[in-house]
């Protein structure tokens, strides 16, 4: 029965924006994935979350992380390193977030964290110590079914 399926975090008839966010899975050669604080003074500040930011006007979501991983965490990635891996799509109260998140496991460069960020490296099985945007939930369980 189509009733039957699972309550979806989306607010069909809100008149929500659509908002594109691409977000990067950091692995590292242990199998652990990067995870960063979202600073003071941003939304969700405090809440740990994949490396990545808003695409902008005309820009691809591959162009936007190989960007923001630069501004964000001084490293650099290529294109042919994300692989696609699965996406979000949750309204918020504001906006609707659409996040496809990308596997990376070749970078160049020693992460930091460029806007005083604190990041860390975490075992898949331990990300659920680290509280993060309800967005990234599926995510996070398909990345332990995953990796
Ligand atoms: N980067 C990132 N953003 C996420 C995740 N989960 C999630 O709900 N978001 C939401 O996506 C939105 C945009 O992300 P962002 O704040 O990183 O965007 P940005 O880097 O372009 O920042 P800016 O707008 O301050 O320039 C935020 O509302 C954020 O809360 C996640 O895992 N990673
Ligand atoms: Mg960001």
């Amino acid at each position: 029965m189509i009733d039957d399926c699972p309550e979806p975090n989306v607010k069909i008839d809100a008149g929500l924006p659509t908002v594109l966010v691409a977000a990067i899975a950091l692995i590292d050669v242990d199998g652990r994935v990067l995870i960063a604080q979202r600073p003071e003074g941003k939304a969700m500040a405090g809440l740990w979350e994949f490396p990545g930011g808003k695409v902008e006007e005309g820009e691809l979501p591959e162009a936007a992380l190989i960007r923001e991983c630069k501004e964000e965490l001084d490293i650099d990635i290529t294109a042919a390193c994300l692989a696609p891996f699965a996406f979000a799509s949750h309204s918020y109260e504001k906006f609707h977030l659409l996040m496809p998140l990308y596997l990376c496991r070749k970078w160049e460069g020693l992460v930091r964290g460029m806007e005083g960020q604190a990041f860390r490296w975490v075992k898949i099985r331990d990300l659920g110590e680290y509280p993060m945007p309800p967005a990234d939930d599926p995510l996070v369980a398909m990345l332990r079914d995953f990796l």
